[in-house]
């Protein structure tokens, strides 16, 4: 399937299983003829340009070598940086090398003080690089982040954890390329955290091994496929009680705003009509949305409504209340911000959410998430997938740890990375917005794991658009997304319509 990720370790599984049935060499072959196709896609009309390829002291550096003949081949001006380590290199490198040395290659020892490169080859490491990148191999990863030219990573670009998508530290620098090609199935750590920023565009290449020999992925990467089959055509014979209701609860005083992002996030998002329920008296209404409800905290009927708790609710002991309650309902539920951190301080709160049979989505950032687990913010950026799973498992609710490439975590240990979305989400209010459409998907009666993966693709998908129109991502505004989140679902709606 076109959205499985694997870890390095099911990497390295397929792999033995995938060369017992081929002569030595075959895949790093596949793996340098498929990458020299895609490089020289990538310099088009520029194939007059000297390519550039770092080859490392691995397998990686093996691929590496190929493409450089694979180019040389097809009449381009290849050179390689060849760093092998102290050990030796693996046979199959080893015939790359010899094929390389026969051919049109240029061999440099160093890199030029500048170069005027159609295109730099990263195959320096893959998933072997064991620790961070230093000395020479550093300064050659630094001076490709400083070229302007197009980059294109072999297999995975070096520097970065395959698995966590974390740069390897410490201290550690990893390539930032505009394309990665990896083989042997896609992998986690190119789609969250760093990754996104290092590996550019992904094209997964198989190298021609049989689907048999696929293990189950160990998690997938979001697609609208995923949550297609909830989208509807509105029926003409049906009224404001069709969608559902949202009640978004919190607002302490002064912090009005978050729970009124949340609000129009889900009015835009579908819901049939939307509450704010104020734990201060705070607006009686919003002047640019007036469809919100507003209404206050105290006292307020939960009865038939989805629950967005949290946004601009603060830790006082009104909102304590508030959120036992909520907790203790029968409502479908989304906690989002203040009530994360108030769930993180209290075992009891844990405990009743654990115990919800109702739908529970968990929206936390990294810090929230840090704070719900006990750990630092560092220990859940440096393992995100696990992160979200662990809190998934001890809250027995969907999670989606949000940031670059969100991780949505189901308590069964279902993991999906969210691939949309851009760096104009990081900005204030932007996650009450994201809590609000999934609010709304809830309220329109999708189960929490689908509204979870829904929420953040069309999320994502809403500040790609803007970007798409010029709207950001430097200034977009959290504002501006659910307008974008309604067109995005609209276009959703007629595509399988
Ligand atoms: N898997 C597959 O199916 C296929 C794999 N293929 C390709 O092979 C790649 C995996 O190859 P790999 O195992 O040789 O690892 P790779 O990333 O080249 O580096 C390991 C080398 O680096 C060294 N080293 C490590 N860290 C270091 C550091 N910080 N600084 C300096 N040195 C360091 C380490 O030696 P060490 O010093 O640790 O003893 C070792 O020599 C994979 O990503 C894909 O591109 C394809 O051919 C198709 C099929
Ligand atoms: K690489």
């Amino acid at each position: 399937m076109d959205n499985h990720l694997y870890t390095v370790a099911q990497v390295r599984a397929i792999e033995e299983a995938a060369c017992a049935g081929l002569p030595p060499g075959t895949l790093m072959r596949r793996a340098g003829d498929a990458a020299a196709r895609f490089a020289l896609e990538l310099l088009g009309e520029r194939r007059d340009k000297p390519v550039l390829v770092l080859a490392g002291p691995g397998n990686n550096g093996g691929d590496a070598l190929e493409v450089a003949a694979n180019l040389a081949d097809s009449g381009v001006d290849a050179t390689v940086l060849f760093q092998p380590g102290q050990r030796e290199i693996s046979d199959e490198a080893q015939s790359a090398h010899e094929r390389a040395r026969s051919g049109t290659v240029g061999f440099i020892d160093m890199l030029p003080p500048s170069g005027d490169w159609g295109l730099v080859v990263d195959g320096l490491f893959g998933i072997g690089l064991a620790r961070p990148i230093e000395g020479d191999y550093r300064e050659m990863v630094e001076a490709v982040n400083a070229m302007r030219c197009p980059v294109l990573a072999l297999d995975v670009p070096s520097g970065l954890d395959a698995d966590t998508g974390a740069v390897i530290g410490p201290g550690g620098v990893a390539v930032r390329a505009t394309h990665t090609i990896t083989f042997l199935g896609d992998k986690s750590g190119l789609h969250t955290l760093d990754g996104r920023d290092s590996a550019g565009h992904v094209r997964v290449e198989m190298l021609g091994v049989s689907p048999e020999l696929l293990p189950p992925p160990s998690a997938r990467l979001g697609t609208a496929e995923l949550f297609a089959h909830r989208l509807a055509a509105r029926r003409h014979n049906s009224h404001k009680g069709s969608f559902g209701d949202v009640a978004v609860l919190g607002g302490a005083h002064g912090m009005a705003g978050a729970p009124v992002l949340a609000a129009r996030g889900a009015l835009y998002g579908g819901a049939g009509r939307v509450f704010v329920a104020m734990l201060d008296s705070g607006p009686g209404y919003d002047s640019v949305q007036p469809e919100l409800m507003f209404r206050t905290a105290d006292g307020f009927d939960f009865t038939g409504r989805t629950l967005v708790i949290g946004p601009g609710m603060g830790d006082s002991a009104g909102a304590m209340r508030l959120l036992a309650r909520a907790l203790d309902s029968d409502s479908p539920l989304l906690v989002d911000a203040d009530a994360i951190n108030l769930i993180g301080a209290s075992p009891d709160l844990l405990a009743r959410l654990a115990g919800r049979g109702a739908p529970s989505v968990l929206t936390p950032h990294p810090l929230e998430a840090a704070r719900l687990l006990g750990q630092s913010t560092g220990v859940i950026q440096a393992d995100r997938l696990a992160a979200a799973r662990e809190i998934a498992l001890r809250t027995r609710a969907t999670v989606i740890l949000k940031g670059s490439g969100s991780v949505i975590a189901q308590p069964d240990g279902a993991l999906v990375i969210n691939p949309t979305g851009n760096a104009g989400l990081a900005t204030a209010g932007s996650g009450d917005v994201l809590a609000g459409i999934c609010g709304a998907l809830l309220a329109q009666a999708w189960p929490a794991g689908e509204a979870a993966i829904g929420a953040a693709w069309i999320h994502g998908a809403a500040a790609d658009l803007l970007v798409a129109h010029g709207i950001g991502p430097i200034g977009m505004t959290a504002g501006e997304l659910p307008a974008a989140a309604r067109a995005v679902l609209n276009l959703l709606v007629a595509e399988v319509s």
